[in-house]
């Protein structure tokens, strides 16, 4: 004899029953989100960071891009039907958003002179609906916010070769606090989409971030030869078992110099791999580049989007 369909009302207090069930799930979870703040205030790190990890050891930087990308891609592959994968994944990033306050006040500084739509999209979908977003009119006044404002991470458009403000070389200096790339947006797509492997924006935060298991990382270097063509500068990189792509260089006349004298050239590299700033590879790098470059850094990584398809370039 088939089964008598369940009445609404039953099934509404069988909903109401896992409703209560979820917050005390929740309440669970927040209370160790709480708890973790506390450790990282003590100046434990939680994570199994490198040194000079996001807001250097023991500052106690709130976000953590690197441990939140493991969370998600584990949570990909949970078995959600019939609910949809992209929905679970924004169902979790807006608990996850949710319980940054409970750490501290994070902030997000977005750098958007155009369009703010899509970006607002982007952010509100990985930070959640809570997150207190800045607007900013160019990447510097972003890295200033990430300097200044405690627990404040930075989002800035990933240079490509159309653009002409060369942001990064900032995130290659030698002193003071030095804000890194710690991770891309969009990270996931709630429709399923695919995503390309390199993120439209990049997350800027106060240190160097925690690896995620699937990392690209940024390099930079100044090159000085004048004839460095890019097919034997990624070369340099192979001879040191790095499998390097160019993201973009600057061009002679930003630098102040006579375009038509060459002299020389910032670029940044993505590298297949996550590289600690210390990395023994990048040391090889540096030997096997001679004088042809004079100054080579880890300016920080970002977690392969979620589905992102193989490289190119
Ligand atoms: C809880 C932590 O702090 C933040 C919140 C996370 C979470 O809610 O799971 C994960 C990483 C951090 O961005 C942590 O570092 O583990």
């Amino acid at each position: 004899m088939a089964e008598k369909p369940r009445s609404l009302e039953t099934l509404r207090k069988e909903l109401d029953q896992l409703d209560q069930d979820l917050v005390g799930l929740l309440r669970r979870r927040a209370a160790i989100v709480q708890e973790v703040g506390r450790s990282k205030g003590r100046g434990g790190r939680g994570t199994s960071a490198a040194p000079g990890a996001a807001g250097g050891p023991g500052n106690g930087f709130i976000l953590r891009p690197g441990r939140e990308a493991e969370i998600l891609r584990r949570l990909a592959q949970a078995e959600a039907a019939p609910l949809e994968n992209g929905n679970l994944l924004r169902i979790f990033r807006e608990v996850i958003g949710s319980l940054y306050g409970l750490q501290g006040r994070v902030r997000i500084a977005i750098q958007a002179d155009g369009d703010r739509l899509g970006v607002w999209d982007v952010a509100r979908n990985h930070f959640g609906a809570s997150a207190q977003i800045s607007w900013h009119n160019d990447p510097g006044a972003v890295i200033g916010a990430v300097c200044e404002v405690p627990n404040c991470v930075g989002l800035i458009p990933t240079p490509d070769d159309e653009g002409r403000v060369y942001w990064w070389r900032q995130l290659a200096a030698t002193a003071g606090l030095v804000p890194k790339v710690i991770g891309g947006l969009p990270f996931y797509a709630i429709d399923g989409a695919a995503l390309p492997r390199r993120p439209a924006w990049l997350m800027v935060g106060p240190g160097m971030p925690d690896p995620s298991g699937d990392d690209v990382s940024l390099v930079y270097v100044t090159v000085e030869l004048e004839e460095m063509s890019r097919g034997r500068f990624i070369g340099m990189f192979a001879d040191a078992g790095l499998t390097a792509r160019m993201v973009t260089a600057t061009a002679a006349v930003e630098r102040g110099s006579d375009p038509a004298a060459g002299g020389p050239r910032d670029f940044l590299v993505e590298i297949d791999d996550f590289l600690p700033p210390d990395d023994p590879r990048i040391e090889a790098f540096r030997r096997r580049a001679g004088e042809a470059v004079s100054h080579v850094a880890v300016i920080g990584a970002y977690a392969v989007p979620l589905g992102a398809g193989p490289a190119s370039g």
